[in-house]
């Protein structure tokens, strides 16, 4: 296989705007196939809207982005649910259904009109809800369970679709640290091509292996964890003083933030000495 065949998705000069409003500007990056791809940035730096152009939310003002070497714009609905299944943060009330129907819904794509429910559909919603802790819930209704029980059953949805490229809005918000830990490792684990955009670079620096930084809707930095999260970046990209270290379990960046924002305050990092130029 040639490294170009590998490429599940490529982005090149992407612009979007709304209202005459640039949003987002010369977007380039590619996703390797079985990547962790992790979009960060600061609130507002475009990390949504960089997802729904890539999900066919939103249609990019100009740019190209091809989907396993073909234009993404040229896939049917139909063809494109089989390859790109969409977790989100805002999901449309699902009244009623109870988490079991709604992470059937992940077989639709796959189904035909006529095609009935099998008893292997069935293995796979049970397996799925098994991998992300719900087998306990899945007759419960979908409305009723807890932010970050409802943020699993929908990633349960996700593998349920078997898509080749997982795609995630802040996959992470609802949950506990365990959960956090427990759904990305699980990504990692299903071995496809998976985006999210994520707000803990922590968590952001030990599970994907690659990054994109966007600020005001700009790509600031691209590259492994141990490219793009360094002091310089963070501090002048988040405007946050830290340090980075190296994690005791996996060598990645460590990142440690320093407090006291109610002030004015300075970050020294000519010295490597980040200090808050303030009184807290
Ligand atoms: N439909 C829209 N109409 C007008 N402005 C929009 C629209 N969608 C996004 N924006 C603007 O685009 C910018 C980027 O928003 P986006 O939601 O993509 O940022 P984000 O990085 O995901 O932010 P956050 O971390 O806060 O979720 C914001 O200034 C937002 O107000």
């Amino acid at each position: 296989m040639t490294q170009q065949d590998k490429t599940v998705l490529s982005v090149h000069a992407l612009h979007w705007q709304i209202n005459d409003k640039p949003i987002l500007a010369d977007i380039h990056f590619n996703l390797q196939e079985g990547q962790v791809l992790g979009i960060i940035g600061p609130n507002g730096a475009g990390k949504s809207s960089l997802l729904r152009c890539l999900y066919r939310y939103f249609k990019p003002t100009s740019g190209h982005i091809q989907l396993f070497n073909q234009n993404m714009t040229a896939l049917s609905s139909r063809a494109f649910a089989q390859k790109v299944a969409v977790v989100l943060q805002d999901t449309p009330q699902h009244f009623d259904m109870t988490t079991r129907q709604l992470v059937a819904l992940g077989l639709t794509p796959h189904k035909g009109v006529f095609d009935s429910h099998t008893e292997l559909d069935d293995a796979v919603i049970d397996q799925a809800l098994y991998k992300v802790g719900l087998t306990e819930k899945g007759a419960q209704v979908f409305e009723s369970l807890s932010g970050g029980e409802k943020q699993r059953a929908l990633i349960a949805r996700a593998i349920v679709q078997d898509p080749q490229l997982l795609i995630l809005d802040e996959p992470t918000n609802h949950l506990d640290i365990r959960y956090q830990i427990q759904i990305l490792e699980l990504l990692r684990s299903l071995k496809i091509s998976v985006i999210i955009s994520i707000h803990d670079l922590n968590l952001a620096s030990a599970l994907c292996d690659s990054l994109v930084l966007l600020e005001k809707g700009h790509l600031i930095a691209q590259g492994s964890p141990n490219q793009v999260l360094t002091e310089a970046t963070i501090s002048s990209v988040f405007d946050v003083c830290c340090e980075v270290h190296s994690h005791p379990q996996h060598g990645k960046p460590l990142i440690c933030y320093f407090y006291g924002y109610d002030n004015d305050l300075s970050c020294n990092h000519d010295k490597g000495n980040h200090h808050l130029n303030v009184t807290t």
